[in-house]
Formats: structure tokens, C-alpha cells, sequence
């Protein structure tokens, strides 16, 4: 099928695991398919949901379950499989022993990589969300899993299973959880000590192959430990941690659960991923209540962790800041136009002496501007940025200050003499204070945004003057200052200045709003320090 080979084309660079979960519904948003929705994309997943049965419920109970028929959950199952690559799958509640029968199937049928089994049976509310009958069913799914990760009460009833199936044993109070004839809830007693909880996961783990992962948040006391128990490599790793005092423990084994089968689609190590699907729930249990959602246990806040560090905005796209930064600096520009140089300029009415004038002040200007743009290439995060502003340093003092030679030398008569020999005036030393100040704060964004009005200012100007936006004069080859008209709208001087927005806007895509207004600002000033530069030689 074309999709697969696609699929696995391009496996190699996936970073964002595809995963499915096959649970119930829970129209309150915090647990089931929706807690399991949330989580696979809080911690970089794909989320998708095949849905085994819909509950009537709130953070306080839930008041009914309705099973749709098996089949179509079966219908559920491979429209997802014959189309999309499946890197793991977690299952959550399965309601009874039809459902568990299609799940079964088409995990034998479907090669899933990862396949973590959260063993829902009882609400954290107290009810039943898995008919007692189906335990035994339950059972035999067991081995089909990677882990298996169940609370003190479900570890308890697993356990009882497991060595119901081998010897026919019974525990507790004898109503036996394998016993499939059982029509009332088998009342099996949770292990009371921690010690209890990991020789029942480690008979389990025996039992089936699987990983167990044993969740100590109903134990009694401060802490709430978890246990991944491995009985073919007699591994127990002990995952520590204090309780936190929170009321919103609504859907935390669904959300745990869902975390750690993407996390190990990505990590490939359970340890590491279990640790991280941790550390992601217990930031997530701390701000549950904030959410304010019902009044029993509310869920816990999936994305807190997100919101707070800031994935909250849309970052504008490179284009748009260039459009926002440039629009922004409309007025700066109108008055440029107006300046009564640009406009002597244009239609070849410019002294001698003032364009002679400012030339000198643009040749100091260019060889500060020059090490600035060599500070641009030194705090580069990568080697093309690192290149092109070495480059446009280069320019800067070979290309554009040839020009300034050849018109400086020619007026002071001497070879060798006048190009660097003027004061800097008021505006041209506002202007490098600016840039050098920016350079040396160390920012290379804010010093990138600061360098490019140079570029883009000059190119419009140059471009428009050469297209008669001042009018027909400035094209006139016998213009009094034609070469250095020629200079500005230079296709080559265009084609890095093209270069340098993208690189900049680039960054400020990527940086925080706060970095990204100091780039805008930086922007803005350079732009303001172009007009008065333009103004000083007739000011
Ligand atoms: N109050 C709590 N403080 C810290 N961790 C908790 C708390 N309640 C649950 N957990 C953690 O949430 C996960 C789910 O555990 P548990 O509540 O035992 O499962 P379930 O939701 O399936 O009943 C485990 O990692 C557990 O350690
Ligand atoms: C549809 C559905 N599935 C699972 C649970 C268990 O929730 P918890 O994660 O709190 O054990 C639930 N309450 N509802």
C-alpha cells in the first residue's frame, strides 16, 4: 500500500510517535480517550482513539455505560491499522469480554511495537468499568502486553488471576476474580504494604512475560511510589516520590499510562520513559485543582507544563515579521524620502560639497559597521549565519568602500589621503554608538535586527531610485553621482539583503516574545539613526 511505504520511508526522522489508544469515553475530559488524547500530545505525540464503550460521567461518578457493538470497535481498529503506522498503543477500559475478545484479535493481527496495558476496572470514583466476568478474558490479554500498569486494587485482582490460572487456587474471600461464574464483583483486598504490591507484580510479570508496573498512588501515608518489576530479568526499579496533596486524581492512570507508551516510542527504554511520564504527571497533578473542574476528583491539568514555559502563542512566521517590522517603520521611510538630500540626490541638484560630506561620514560609517557585522558572525549559532555576515563585512569594506575611495581620493587630490580623514559628525557616532553597543551586550539576535535596516533601507532606496520613483534624472547616465546610484541598486547588494531579513526574521520566529520585541526595537532605532545619518549632510 503506497501510505505504509511512505510511512516507513520516512521512519527514520519521525519524531513524533503515532499512538493509539483503545479506551472508553469520559464526557467530563479527564480520563478515558480524552485524558489519553491530551496526554500522548502533552509529552510529543500523535494521538488517536478507537473507543470501546461511552460513560455517563463527572469528576463525581459515573451514572452509566454504554457499550456499542463489538464489531464496530473491530471497524474502529483497522481503519486505523490499513492506513497509519502505529508506533504504540494503550488500552484503557474494556467493559466486558466481547470487547476484549476483538482487542485481542487484532493486536495478534497487527504487529504493534509497544503495547501498554492500563487494566481498568474500577473508576477513581469507586465504580466498576470492567464486568467481573471479563476478568478472566482480561487475563489472557495479559501476555499480548509490553507493560501492564495497574493501581494497588487492579494488582491485586491481576494477581489473584494469574495464580487462579495456574493452580486454580483462590485468594481473598474465596469469590475468586477468575471465576468466570461470578456475577457480583469479586471483593479482593488490595496488598496493604508496598513490599505486598511488588510480589504480586512480580507474579504477574512471571505469569505473563510482561512489565509490571506497580502504582502506589492508593497506598496509605506520604508517599506515592510506582515499581516497574521485571520477573525475566529480576529487575524491581523503584520510582520514589511524596504524595502530593491534591483532590484532582481523576484519570491519573489513564494519563500515566498514555504518557509512557509515547515516551518509550520515542525513548525505545522503559526506565527512562516511565521516569519522564512521572515527572510530566506530578507537574501536571500540582496544578489540577487550578483548573476548577467539578467537585469530586477533578482531572489533572495535562498541559500546565506547556502553558507555563510558554507554548501557549502562535509564533508569527518570518514573513510576517518581516511585513509587521517594515510596515512598522512606514513612517521613518516617508520622512527619508522627504529629505531634502535624498531629493537634491535623486535629480542631481546635490553640492558637491555636501555629497562629498557625506560620503565621508558613510566611509566611517562602513568600517565600524564593518566589525559590527564581524561581532554578527562571531556570535552566529550556525556556520551559514556565522558565513554571511563575515561575508557582508567583507563587502562592506572591499565592494561598497571602493567607491567611497575612488570619489574621496579623486577630491582630495593625494592618493592615500581623505577617505578616513573626516570627524565623525553627531549623527554618525549616534549611529555606531548604537551598533556597537548592540554588538557588544552580546545578543546576536537583537544585533542581527540591528544591522539589517542598513541593508533593506538602502536597497529600497536604491531600487526605487533606479526604477524613477525620484524621477527620470536619477536613471540619466550623465548624472553628477550615476556610480553611486549604480552602487545601491546593485542586484547582487538585493540578493543579501534578501538573505539577511530571511535570517534575521528566522530567528525572531524562533525567539520568545520578549527577545523578539527587543529585535523589533533594536530594528526600529537602527532605522530612526538611517534617517538622521541621511538628514546630517544638509542639516
Ligand atoms: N496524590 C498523588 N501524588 C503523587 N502521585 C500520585 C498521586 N496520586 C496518584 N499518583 C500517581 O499517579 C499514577 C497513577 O496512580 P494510581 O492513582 O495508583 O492509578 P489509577 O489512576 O489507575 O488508580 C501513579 O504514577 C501514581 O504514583
Ligand atoms: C472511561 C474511563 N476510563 C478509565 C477511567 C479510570 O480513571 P483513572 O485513571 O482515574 O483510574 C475512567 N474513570 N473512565
Amino acid at each position: 500500500m503506497p501510505t505504509r511505504q511512505r510511512d516507513s520511508a520516512t521512519r527514520a526522522e519521525r519524531r513524533v510517535p503515532r499512538v493509539l489508544s483503545i479506551a472508553g469515553s469520559d464526557p467530563s475530559g479527564g480520563a478515558g480517550i480524552q485524558a489519553d488524547l491530551k496526554s500522548i500530545a502533552a509529552v510529543g505525540g500523535y494521538g488517536m482513539s478507537a473507543i470501546t464503550a461511552l460513560t455517563a460521567q463527572n469528576t463525581r461518578g459515573v451514572r452509566g455505560v454504554h457499550v456499542p457493538p463489538a464489531e464496530f470497535l473491530a471497524a474502529q481498529l483497522d481503519a486505523i491499522s490499513d492506513d497509519i503506522t502505529i508506533d504504540a498503543v494503550k488500552i484503557g477500559m474494556l467493559a466486558n469480554a466481547e470487547v476484549i475478545a476483538v482487542v485481542a484479535d487484532w493486536l495478534r493481527r497487527t504487529a504493534v511495537p509497544i503495547v501498554v496495558l492500563d487494566p481498568v476496572m474500577v473508576a477513581t470514583s469507586g465504580d466498576r468499568l470492567l464486568d467481573p466476568e471479563a476478568e478472566r478474558a482480561l487475563r489472557d490479554l495479559l501476555p499480548l502486553a509490553d507493560l501492564i500498569t495497574p493501581n494497588l486494587l487492579e494488582l491485586a485482582v491481576l494477581a489473584n488471576a494469574v495464580a487462579g490460572a495456574e493452580d486454580g487456587a483462590r485468594t481473598g474471600d474465596g469469590a475468586g476474580a477468575g471465576d468466570a461464574s461470578a456475577d457480583a464483583a469479586p471483593t479482593i483486598a488490595p496488598a496493604t504494604t508496598w513490599a505486598e504490591a511488588i510480589a504480586q507484580a512480580q507474579a504477574v510479570s512471571a505469569a505473563t512475560g510482561a512489565r509490571v508496573l506497580a502504582k502506589g498512588g492508593h497506598l496509605p501515608g506520604g508517599d506515592a511510589p510506582d515499581a516497574l518489576v521485571h520477573a525475566a530479568s529480576a529487575t524491581v526499579i523503584e520510582f520514589g516520590g511524596e504524595r502530593i496533596a491534591t483532590t484532582a486524581t481523576h484519570g491519573t492512570g489513564c494519563s500515566l499510562s498514555s504518557a509512557v507508551a509515547t515516551l518509550q516510542a520515542e525513548l525505545g527504554d522503559w526506565e527512562a520513559a516511565i521516569g519522564e511520564a512521572r515527572r510530566w504527571l506530578r507537574e501536571s497533578l500540582r496544578q489540577g485543582e487550578a483548573l476548577e473542574v467539578g467537585g469530586g476528583h477533578g482531572p489533572v491539568s495535562h498541559f500546565a507544563g506547556l502553558w507555563s514555559r510558554g507554548g501557549l502563542r502562535t509564533a508569527p512566521t518570518p514573513a510576517e515579521i518581516a511585513d509587521e517590522w517594515w510596515n512598522g517603520i512606514a513612517d521613518v521611510r516617508a520622512a527619508i524620502d522627504d529629505l531634502p538630500f535624498i531629493r537634491a540626490l535623486a535629480d542631481g541638484t546635490l553640492e558637491r560639497e555636501p555629497f562629498l560630506g557625506y560620503l565621508a561620514q558613510d566611509a566611517l560609517y562602513l568600517r565600524d559597521y564593518a566589525r559590527v557585522l564581524a561581532e554578527a558572525s562571531r556570535l552566529a549559532p550556525d556556520a551559514a549565519g556565522q558565513a554571511f555576515w563575515a561575508n557582508s563585512a567583507h563587502g562592506s569594506l572591499v565592494g561598497e568602500l571602493e567607491l567611497h575611495t575612488s570619489w574621496l581620493e579623486g577630491a582630495g587630490g593625494t592618493a592615500g589621503t581623505g577617505v578616513f580623514t573626516a570627524e565623525p559628525d553627531a549623527a554618525t557616532t549616534a549611529y555606531l554608538d548604537h551598533l556597537l553597543a548592540t554588538g557588544a551586550r552580546g545578543d546576536y539576535a537583537v544585533l542581527a535586527a540591528a544591522v539589517l535596516p542598513c541593508f533593506w533601507i538602502y536597497v529600497d532606496l536604491g531600487e526605487r531610485l533606479a526604477a524613477g520613483g525620484f524621477g527620470q534624472r536619477a536613471l540619466d547616465p550623465g548624472h553628477p553621482y550615476a556610480s553611486w546610484l549604480e552602487t545601491y541598486a546593485d542586484p547582487a547588494f538585493a540578493v543579501a539583503t534578501r538573505e539577511a531579513i530571511e535570517l534575521v526574521t528566522r530567528e525572531a520566529a524562533a525567539a520568545t516574545p520578549e527577545r523578539r520585541e527587543a529585535m523589533r526595537r533594536a530594528f526600529r532605532t537602527s532605522s530612526e539613526h538611517e534617517l538622521a545619518f541621511f538628514a546630517a549632510p544638509l542639516g
